[in-house]
């Protein structure tokens, strides 16, 4: 997951490959809460990890569930409608999956064996609207408070004074938002255990009714069969108990599918986008933006757990829609609708105004900051695409389906933008609610043109804080990262190792072309062996420093580098990133400091880490390589004629990081 301040992602071109989607947060929070109330054990498979999730499970062994995680899968042993902790403290972050039905269930068993419970979460699950949900448990007995505003959480949930009653006339408004009637679903069949059955009427148009569906479906995995009157009336029969299905696998989520079938739709490739995990055979409603996204011209196969989508019609044809049904995956229409001919209406959206965020103004402030022009009523929203396009730091609100959709309008070459802009997302990290590696995922299928894809290169001599300030700057991007010094030092381990000699040319060049190199979060590795230690030991950066000067090794080990260059972007140091590797880089530091200023720095480094040194000899022998790497007759180390030179010897490395950092801004179009 990206946790960087913003992420740029550069203009994309086209998709191709296999996505494997996470779990439907909407399946996983109300599996998790019917395996909670169940006897026994339940084993979930498939299950959404992210925020939303996080808190439920939290809940659950809060409130006395075992909770044990084996690689993907979680079991969850419940507490079969008893309640072995009766008071607890619930923090709930912006899980409205979580929130709604935590609180109808320990209202309900509150109400049957007493307790005392606080239900709250970040400040904006303080301003979403639950009021239609207390006063519907309110009115059956149930002692529901509010800890500050009326009508929103903070919640105190108490022993009810007078048990439960009126079960058989349970109201609950369904035109705002469906999950209080799925929260009530959920809850009530606790109440049936005295021989009464429950029955709900719903006041109002109800909106979402696909979800409600899913959970009617799942309460039926769970052993409760819910009685249906069209969409107005629900009965639990008395007596009804969960019964755990003891294994369940979850679907993956319909909404994050949303965001690769739009970006198949307009993207080019000719090849099809397959997504993993869901299918038309879906139980979840988001599904039917399937529908959406071929009205408006894509070409979607699909059979049970899968979809194939590629480009069909582009621009796409304008969409007039009502949305009731697919709130969440909507948003994904409002960005697609950027890529159409004429303007789109989305209808029936009321529900996005008590979102994560408003989401009515939330989109269209965003909307207009890439061109489009954006018309909005109490309910409903229209694109027109941009005349022009502009670059835009998109502004997420804390919400992940604003950062997710949004990053279809990196596709803009495809709509005709010339020239195709990057979009930036500001604080990606929101994703995490639903879809935590939904920006790796996307950069795993879709590619862009190599020189849309930013380079930043910083070379510069030895022990000049070229690696330090690379991955620093790396990460506030969140980059890749190339230590192209690494690459040479792990030539020269293999050749030390295998007694070839330093001035043996073709013995080397041919080393170097089979070096089985890989860098990852677990270290450097060479063949077997874990080197990241040895790689630093100043005898095997000598020995770098004389064997980088063939020509030939450096051809050798030149795609190791260019492998580097992905999405999102590429930070890279050493000696001829900015000359010869990457000669297209955006910027371009040459990074120095006194040679006396490097020697001591070295001397630190290595006395930190337990190695005795002589600061004297320490200087000497780097001012002998930096000669060598200088004077060599191939890539020799110098600046770029266009580099940015950066003597950082009365710099602290914060103050370098911020400079390239501001340098690096004011070469993006966000400047
Ligand atoms: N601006 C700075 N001020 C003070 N110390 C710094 C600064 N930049 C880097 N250093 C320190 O200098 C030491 C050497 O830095 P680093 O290893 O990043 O250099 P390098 O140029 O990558 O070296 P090499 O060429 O050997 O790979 C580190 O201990 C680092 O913390
Ligand atoms: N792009 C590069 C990177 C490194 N080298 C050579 C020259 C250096 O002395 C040696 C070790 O590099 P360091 O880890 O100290 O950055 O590798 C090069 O020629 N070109």
């Amino acid at each position: 997951m990206y946790t960087t301040r913003f992420l740029d992602v550069p203009p994309l071109d086209s998709v191709a490959g296999t996505v494997r989607l996470p779990g439907s947060k909407s399946i996983s929070n109300r599996v998790l809460l019917l395996a909670g109330l169940c006897e026994g054990e339940t084993v979930i498979d498939g299950l959404l990890a992210s925020d939303d999730t996080e808190v439920m499970l939290q809940a659950l062994a809060a409130l006395g569930c075992t909770v044990e995680r084996s690689g993907e899968a979680v079991c969850i042993r419940g507490i079969g409608g008893e309640l072995p902790v009766r008071e607890a403290d619930l923090f709930l972050g912006n899980a409205g999956t979580a929130m709604r039905p935590l609180t109808a269930a320990l209202a309900v068993l509150a109400a049957v064996h007493g307790g005392a419970f606080r239900l709250h979460g970040v400040a904006r699950m303080h301003e979403r609207p639950i009021g239609d949900l207390v006063d519907a448990l309110r009115a059956i007995g149930c002692r529901i408070d509010y800890e500050a505003a009326p009508g929103y959480p903070p919640l105190r949930i108490g022993a009810a004074p007078s048990g439960l009653h009126a079960l058989d006339a349970i109201r609950v408004r369904g035109d705002v938002s469906s999950q209080f009637l799925t929260a009530l679903l959920l809850a009530l069949p606790l109440a049936t255990a005295g021989g009464s059955s429950a029955r709900i009427s719903v006041d109002g148009e109800l909106i979402s009714k696909p979800y409600v569906g899913m959970t009617l479906q799942l309460l039926e995995r769970f052993g409760i069969a819910v009685e249906r009157d069209g969409w107005q009336r629900f009965t639990i029969p008395a007596n009804s108990q969960y019964r755990s299905p003891r294994t369940l696998r979850v679907e993956g989520d319909a909404s994050s599918a949303s965001y690769f079938i739009g970006a198949a739709a307009i993207a080019a490739g000719g090849q099809p986008l397959r997504i993993e995990g869901v299918g038309l055979d879906s139980m979840q409603g988001d599904i039917r933006f399937v529908d959406a996204a071929r009205a408006m011209g894509a070409q979607v196969d699909g059979g049970a757990g899968w979809l194939e989508v590629r480009r069909g019609t582009l621009p796409l044809r304008p969409i007039d829609l009502d949305c009731k049904h697919l709130p969440d995956a909507a948003m994904t229409l409002a960005v697609l609708a950027l890529f159409a001919e004429g303007t789109s209406r989305l209808t029936g959206i009321a529900s996005w105004r008590v979102k994560e965020t408003d989401r009515i103004a939330a989109m269209a402030t965003e909307l207009r900051r890439i061109g489009a022009a954006v018309e909005t009523t109490d309910d409903s929203i229209a694109i027109t695409p941009p005349a022009e396009w502009r670059a835009g730091a998109i502004k997420t609100y804390d919400d992940h389906r604003v950062a997710m959709c949004f990053a279809l309008a990196a596709f803009s070459r495809c709509a005709g933008a010339a020239p195709a802009l990057p979009v930036r997302i500001l604080d990606p990290r929101c994703v995490g609610k639903t879809f935590p590696d939904f920006f790796e995922a996307l950069f795993g299928v879709a590619a862009a043109r190599p020189d849309d894809i930013p380079v930043l290169t910083i070379d510069g001599p030895t022990a000049s804080g070229k690696g330090t300030l690379a991955s620093a700057v790396a990460a506030r991007l969140g980059y890749h990262l190339l230590d192209s010094g690494a690459v040479y030092r792990a030539a020269a381990l293999a050749a030390s190792r295998a007694g070839v000699d330093r001035d043996d040319e073709p013995a080397l060049a041919d080393l170097a072309a089979r070096l089985d190199l890989r860098f990852g979060a677990d270290g450097v590795w060479l063949g077997g062996d874990e080197v990241g230690e040895s790689l630093r030991l100043e005898a095997i950066g000598s020995l770098a420093s004389r064997i980088s000067a063939w020509p030939r090794v450096r051809r050798a080990l030149l795609d190791i580098q260019l492998a580097f260059h992905r999405l999102p972007g590429l930070v890279a140091d050493g000696r001829d990133m900015g000359t010869v590797v990457f000669p297209v880089a955006r910027l371009k530091v040459f990074l120095t400091a006194s040679a006396a200023q490097r020697a001591e720095r070295r001397y630190r480094q290595l006395i930190s880490r337990g190695i005795s040194a002589n600061i004297d000899s320490l200087r000497a022998d780097l001012e002998a390589r930096d000669a060598r790497d200088q004077s060599r007759s191939v890539s020799p180390s110098r600046p770029a004629p266009d580099a940015l030179l950066l003597d950082n010897s009365a710099l602290s490395i914060e103050d370098s990081v911020e400079q390239v950092l501001a340098a690096w801004q004011a070469r993006t179009p966000f400047g």
